[in-house]
């Protein structure tokens, strides 16, 4: 038998399966799916089996036999194989980089290297002190240690290899292996070992002691925890286990982080109107088995979690899987209290505070059936599941589900890929749906494809209960400095903080810091410094003083007066989260503020702890960034101020608008989502910006559509996808020559298909190639980078025709290479 291994190097040539001999005693085990050691190019090398075939392709001559078997049972699935495949051509990655990205850290072995003595090795083949030590170890050596100790000798062991003197053997060696524990066991019924116990001799009292312990306890007992509850020692208990009373077996410990944590059990709630009817929609489709996605769209407390608990429950009902997607930052203990709570101990949970080993138990409970539910950031979508029925990616519009590192996949666009190799059903929930989501739920769909494509539509448009939506006051911050407060808080939003703190309820103040101190913007009248040909902010840049569009290049001195008002009151602006606790201190004293901000929560569940404290209200403040906004859910939360909501809007980035949007309808979200009444303050210097208007009167719908119109002025998705492709290299001649001929390359390839139309040309496909032009951050360690965007519509298969362009430029001696990076549909072009 033929097994096809991808094996573990991440470069152009070696992307594709080699072919490898399966040894006979492997025969029954290898499996699609399974992890080897290999030899290649004189190494052994870490593989993944993609094929099995019954003839080779190359010489059997030239066939080498796999090393090794790593795992007794596959890590990886056949469907995975498949996806990563799906992975590699549509990212443009290799195909190693995608199978790596599936498994967790703990299975990426490296290879160690063994020497041995052989048997028939002369005397005087090799030099003597290096042969007497090989032999006092037993004959075999690591390879590395060896050198260490005799690095005057590394001829001889060459030249020991090479006749055979010496033998080499190679291991793949994982970074953490399963952790086991000496666990002891009874080998019979009550009652017999009640008798054997009695039976014992006087002079025995300690085994006699040892077995009634266990009796007591009533099951298997970890060595170490027996030894010490009766002072006893192993031999005791090795003697009980000659006597055939006892059995010492090792254990497979789980390291399990949530270990010791009650879970309260929840049932589930009556649906209100709302959720029944969008949780029907569900069902039918996780019942029907087919792929299909839809967007489910509704308010901020509106009871989305509620209608995803049900649905899994169903789900799980019909004996298949479910995966829950969730953004890093919002994996809070709510959330986990919430499915521990519903599905106890079938959920998984995996998030990256985890440890290396924490999460490869986790995720060794989904590859063994233990669990049914897997909750997690981005890369949980690889849960290895064998039969999924349903897939929930919450908050879809977050931007943390585009991995940044290769393979720069995005996790929703993956959840759609798997649920068609399972015939399950996807759901995206958000308040505020990406716009190229909601746009493919819009548009018309082909007649007479019964669940097609584009994600069917499931609106929420209310909060459970009847509540309200808060109410949203905008506070011009230009008008608070013109009546003379110099203060970071508007009168208003002082005012509602002193009333909370006088009824003891809370307040959550968020400090949008994206963008922080990146842009010019005058305190007196708002202006910003804009590119005059690109639609976004320039960047300042403190060093130089210039300002610079990150898009197309242009450069202009920063100025000192604005010149829109002649103020002098222009500068660069942020705030941190430490000068508004401060502030808070001097004008509220013995105000109770909670920090949330990376500074606060480095250390393990600090997060956890610090909501646990705000939640048992012990702060009047939740003062925090971007990780205040989402999903929280306490129920004396009454106000929520923004401190300036302009931070976000001015960024260089195409999709500035729809995240200030998004961020501030969910901030505005945590107000009054129980009994008592909320109420909203934004801060802002732009008072008139679409984004801040429409959010104040949560219109998501007025958001968009003004927001679409912007996108299709200047070309942006969804009325186009890009790819931003990053060239770079050491020498910035050869980088711009490389530059061109790769653009040009990809023209003419576009030319060849037709393709190669300008955007505004109205035709349904078009495909447009962008610079190269030196990228935003023109040089990182001591590289050159240029760059080019390429904008398409249509359906082109956009990653092919990239892969062809290539090729060439990729295939050529590694050291003079210009390294190539390609970002299919990019979060931001920065
Ligand atoms: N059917 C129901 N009956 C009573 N209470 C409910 C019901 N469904 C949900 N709730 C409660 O309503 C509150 C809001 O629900 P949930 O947190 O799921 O909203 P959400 O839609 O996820 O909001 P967000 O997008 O803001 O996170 C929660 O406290 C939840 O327990
Ligand atoms: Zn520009």
């Amino acid at each position: 038998m033929i097994a096809k291994v991808i094996v573990d190097v991440p470069s152009r040539q070696t992307d594709r399966p080699f072919d490898y001999l399966v040894p006979f005693e492997m025969e029954s085990w290898i499996e699609i799916g399974s992890r080897v050691g290999v030899p290649f190019g004189g190494r052994v090398l870490q593989g993944f089996v993609v094929g099995l075939a019954a003839e080779a392709d190359i010489d059997p001559k030239r066939l080498k036999p796999v090393s090794e078997l790593l795992d007794p049972m596959p890590p990886l699935l056949p469907d995975l194989v498949e996806l990563a495949k799906w992975l590699s051509d549509k990212y443009c990655c290799s195909w190693t980089t995608a199978l790596q990205a599936m498994i967790p850290a703990a299975l990426k072995g490296k290879a160690e290297r063994y020497v041995e003595l052989a048997e028939e090795a002369e005397e005087g083949e090799l030099p003597s002190e290096l042969a007497e030590w090989l032999a006092s170890q037993g004959g075999t050596a690591k390879l590395e240690a060896l050198l260490e100790r005799f690095p005057q000798h590394a001829k001889g062991v060459k030249s020991g290899l090479r006749t055979g003197a010496i033998i080499e053997h190679a291991s793949i060696k994982d970074r953490l292996s399963i952790k086991k524990m000496l666990t002891v066991f009874l080998t019979a019924e009550e009652e017999t070992i009640r008798a054997a116990a009695e039976e014992l001799p006087a002079r025995a009292a300690k085994q006699r002691e040892v077995l009634l312990y266990m009796l007591r306890h009533g099951g298997p007992l970890q060595m170490q925890a027996l030894i010490a509850a009766t002072e006893g020692s192993a031999s005791t208990v090795r003697a009980l286990e000659g006597k055939g009373l006892l059995e010492l077996r090792e254990v497979e410990q789980q390291r399990d982080p949530y270990a010791g944590r009650e879970f309260v059990r929840t049932k589930p709630l009556p649906l209100t109107a709302g959720q029944q009817a969008v949780f029907e929609r569900i069902v039918r489709s996780v019942r029907a088995g087919e792929p299909d996605t839809m967007l489910l769209h509704g308010v901020t407390g509106s009871g989305k979690t509620e209608v995803y608990l049900q649905s899994i429950q169903y789900c799980l009902g019909l004996g298949k899987q479910a995966i829950v997607l969730v953004p890093e930052i919002s994996l809070t203990p709510q959330m986990v209290e919430r499915f521990k709570g519903r599905f106890g101990e079938a959920v998984a949970v995996m998030h990256s505070r985890l440890s290396n080993g924490e999460r490869y138990d986790e995720w060794r409970k989904i590859r063994s059936r233990q669990v049914q539910v897997a909750i997690g950031a981005r890369s949980a979508i690889f849960a290895p599941f064998e039969s999924i029925g349903l897939i929930i990616i919450d908050e879809e519009h977050e931007s943390s589900y585009k991995q940044e590192e290769s393979p720069k996949y995005h996790a929703r666009d993956v959840a759609v890929r798997r649920a068609r190799q399972h015939g399950a059903a996807v759901v995206l929930g958000s308040a505020t749906p990406s716009i190229e989501t909601f746009a493919a739920a819009n548009r018309p769909q082909p007649s007479g494809t019964a669940g097609g494509r584009e994600p069917a539509l499931l609106p929420m448009p209310e909060r459970v209960g009847g509540r309200p939506l808060p109410p949203v006051d905008v506070i011009d911050m230009r008008e608070e400095l013109r009546d003379g407060n110099r203060s970071m808080f508007s009168r208003k939003l002082h005012e509602l903080l002193t009333d909370r703190l006088e009824k003891g309820e809370q307040s959550v103040l968020l400090l949008n810091r994206r963008g922080y101190s990146t842009f010019v913007m005058c305190r007196s009248c708002g202006y910003t410094a804009q590119c005059p040909h690109c639609d976004i902010s320039l960047t300042y840049h403190q060093k130089t003083r210039v300002m610079r569009c990150h898009y197309c290049g242009h450069a202009e001195q920063a100025p000192t007066k604005c010149p829109s008002c002649e103020s002098e009151h222009i500068r660069y602006f942020g705030t941190g989260t430490q000068r508004v606790e401060e502030e808070l201190a001097k004008l509220f004293p013995g105000i109770r503020v909670i920090r949330m901000d990376v500074d606060t929560t480095t250390e393990k569940n600090a997060h956890e702890k610090l909501l646990k404290q705000f939640g048992d209200r012990k702060a009047d403040v939740l003062l925090g960034t971007q990780m205040v906004a989402k999903g929280l859910d306490f129920p004396y939360v009454t106000l929520v101020g923004v401190i300036a909501a302009d931070t976000s809007l001015n960024l260089p980035d195409f999709r500035a608008a729809e995240r200030t949007f998004q961020l501030l309808t969910q901030v505005a979200g945590r107000a009054g989502r129980h009994h008592l009444p909320g109420e909203v303050v934004i801060q802002t210097y732009s008072p008139e910006h679409y984004a801040v208007t429409t959010a104040q009167h949560h219109d998501y719908a007025a958001f968009i559509a003004e927001e679409l119109r912007h996108r299709g002025a200047m070309g942006y998705p969804p009325y186009c996808r890009l790819i931003l492709i990053t060239m770079s290299h050491e020498q910035l001649t050869l980088l711009s020559s490389v530059g061109e001929q790769f653009a040009s390359r990809l023209r003419e390839l576009a030319e060849e298909q037709g393709i190669l139309v300008p955007l505004n040309s109205g035709l349904s496909k078009a495909f447009d190639v962008l610079g190269p032009v030196a990228s935003p951050i023109s040089r990182m360690k001591d590289r050159y980078r240029f760059q080019c965007v390429i904008k398409y519509r249509g359906s082109i298969d956009a990653s092919a025709l990239i892969r062809e362009a290539l090729a060439p430029f990729t295939d050529g001696p590694p050291l003079r290479q210009v390294q190539f990076s390609v970002d299919v549909d990019p979060q931001v072009i920065l």
